[in-house]
């Protein structure tokens, strides 16, 4: 059983703030060789600044976490491996990663590393941070996702997305420079929350027994001393024991609001979890009296009524994707002339996956004078960001979710009911800076009903590339894989072909030198075309099946790797680009005697 303790937090408790005073106290400098006015202007933005510096020590002390600062410390110190649960906004996110740094886990000049499965998160919230420790992004805290990297050498707090933290596993597979690695959001099991736990497991081992044989890793009650020597070739655990090199232990923590933190304890070994009581600011929660037979237009009714009948407050709703962001966006639209002129001041802000990144940052803007904002969100904005202004939640409850069936090899998205623990992350980004209301558009008796938790991914994708990223770490067995969850026995036969496609050595040698074969992840089926020559993927063409033809052409066209295959003989890439003639002719690839 994993061992579970409470820490309650019902008063604040004094923290040490010198970093915080120490970095105001540099910003008071005022040049005197500047003109009058601009020094007066200077030292108005100066004060704004002092305010602002003053009104975030003081979010921060009153945070629940904050008393148990030094307590939380200890237990990282006790544990390899802890997790940590707390309620939404009780601080989780922002303040475990600056209490390990004022702790010292940084000073041997190692990286506390933070992964979230959403790149607007790591972004955002690697934003907060370096504004609370009162330094430019970038310096002590920064953030890397992909395409976009804010760090430097002088970062020791770093956010990034789970996928690439699985990246940086390619080029440095001990992971060497984390000396903390603290998965934010795990109950999201994400496919890649889930191999990055099997990673992780495997790094810490072998780390640890790099310096101490594997003897002294502390992963709570289960004596895992002699697992990595014992289970090295069979059960998963398959980096191998460093031969050379020795690597300073890496300390990991999982952390969530809602996480099943038994099912983690056991994976690890009967790791110790501790709950974090308490949140910031209460959170009315309000149901429809019966079902609602269209949420869509419920959720327009409901944002029309906070309008007009509640106090100040912008509104974020939950919806399952851009098509019924834009259609509620058009109808917001079309409904506001209708309202008296003084009501009009509505502001529709969408925020959804697909929207680059900038514009996504456009719902983080403080809405104009006098105008309440309506943010339209898919899950993207459900878990760990903050957006200033939000008091009010609409949750309809429901969720698009990637639904695979094996028998056809077709991977769909399927609109679902969501979970309990997504309900919760939703009315959590409500009373972030304030007391706040969520209106779940559904009755009480059906929450009742939900699932507890969200299934996990793995269960319910393709796993082409979950194949791709394990044979790319060097897992050869990827059946064997030590998964928290193993895939479902329908995708067994998938793991087989798909194993088969790539085989492993090939990509034992990419995780030193990655290719643009590695860093451009896609489907084996797709890939393996690319692995040496032309000739190889003319052969492939002429043998797939014509589905599979035009799909092979298309990629091989948008991808990456194809600026590697434009290079080479000239008499395939006539053949290949009569491929390319035929499909855009419409001619029959099937014609007896061109497909051999
Ligand atoms: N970008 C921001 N702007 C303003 N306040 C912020 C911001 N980010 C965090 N905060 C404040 O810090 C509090 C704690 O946020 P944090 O993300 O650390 O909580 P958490 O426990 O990780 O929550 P969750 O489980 O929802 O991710 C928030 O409730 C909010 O008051």
């Amino acid at each position: 059983m994993p061992e579970v303790c409470v820490m309650c937090c019902p008063s604040s408790g004094a923290r040490a703030l010198h970093a915080e005073t120490a970095t105001m106290r540099g910003a008071t400098l005022v040049d005197a060789t500047m003109p009058s006015v601009q020094r007066g202007s200077f030292s108005n933005r100066q004060t704004q600044f002092s305010e602002r510096r003053q009104k975030i020590i003081q979010q921060r002390k009153s945070l629940p976490i904050a008393p148990v600062e030094k307590r939380l410390v200890e237990e990282v110190r006790k544990h390899d491996v802890l997790i940590i649960v707390g309620e939404t906004g009780s601080g989780k996110t922002t303040q475990i990663p600056q209490f390990l740094f004022d702790a010292g886990f940084c000073c041997d000049g190692r990286v506390i590393g933070i992964t979230q499965p959403r790149r607007v998160a790591a972004v955002t919230v690697a934003k907060r941070v370096a504004e609370e420790c009162g330094v430019e992004l970038g310096q002590k805290v920064g953030y890397s996702v992909r395409f976009d990297d804010a760090t430097s050498g002088l970062t020791r707090i770093k956010y990034m997305t789970d996928g690439l933290l699985l990246r940086e596993a390619l080029l440095d597979p001990y992971l060497s420079k984390y000396s903390v690695i603290i998965v934010d959001e795990a109950h999201e099991r994400t496919v890649h929350t889930d191999v990055l736990m099997g990673l992780l497991k495997s790094v810490q081992l072998a780390r640890s027994s790099s310096v101490s044989g594997g003897q002294g890793l502390n992963f709570g009650n289960k004596n895992m001393n002699k697992l990595f020597e014992k289970e090295n070739d069979q059960s998963g655990i398959f980096l191998k024991k460093p031969r050379h090199e020795k690597y300073a232990p890496l300390k990991l923590i999982i952390m969530s609001a809602s996480l099943d933190a038994r099912a983690f304890s056991e994976y690890f070994g009967g790791a110790k979890a501790v709950h974090i009581q308490g949140r910031q600011f209460p959170v009315d929660i309000f149901y429809t009296r019966d079902a609602e037979t269209d949420y869509l237009d419920a959720s327009l009714i409901t944002i029309f009524q906070i309008h007009l009948e509640e106090g100040p407050g912008d509104i974020l709703v939950f919806l399952t994707g851009q098509e019924e962001i834009e259609s509620v966006e058009r109808l917001i639209s079309e409904k506001l002339p209708q309202l008296p002129q003084e009501s009009q001041k509505l502001l529709v802000v969408p925020i959804f996956a697909a929207l680059p990144s900038e514009q996504q940052m456009r719902v983080f803007a403080p809405s104009p004078s006098g105008f309440r904002k309506v943010i339209l969100a898919t899950n993207i904005a459900e878990t760990s960001v903050t957006i200033p202004g939000i008091k009010y939640v609409i949750d309809p409850g429901f969720v698009k979710a990637r639904s695979y069936d094996p028998g056809k090899g077709m991977e769909s998205l399927i609109i679902i009911p969501t979970s309990k623990s997504q309900a919760l992350q939703r009315s959590g980004r409500a009373g972030r800076e304030g007391p706040g209301k969520c209106f779940r558009l559904y009755p009480e008796r059906e929450f009742e009903k939900l699932e507890d938790s969200t299934m996990p991914e793995i269960k319910r994708c393709n796993l082409s590339n979950v194949i791709l990223q394990l044979k790319a770490l060097g897992v050869d067995d990827i059946l064997g894989f030590d998964f928290i969850d193993k895939p479902s026995s329908g995708n067994h036969d998938q793991i087989v072909e798909d194993s088969a496609v790539i085989p492993c050595s090939h990509f034992s040698l990419s995780v030193f030198q990655p290719s643009p074969f590695v860093l451009w992840p896609s489907s084996p089926h797709c890939l393996s075309v690319f692995y040496d020559n032309h000739r190889q993927l003319i052969d492939r063409l002429r043998n797939s099946a014509p589905f599979y033809r035009k799909q092979l052409l298309t990629i091989s066209d948008v991808n990456l790797c194809f600026k590697c295959l434009q290079t080479k003989e000239e008499e395939n890439q006539i053949e290949l680009d009569s491929f390319r003639i035929e499909i855009g002719t419409g001619k029959s690839l099937e014609s007896p005697g061109r497909d051999g």
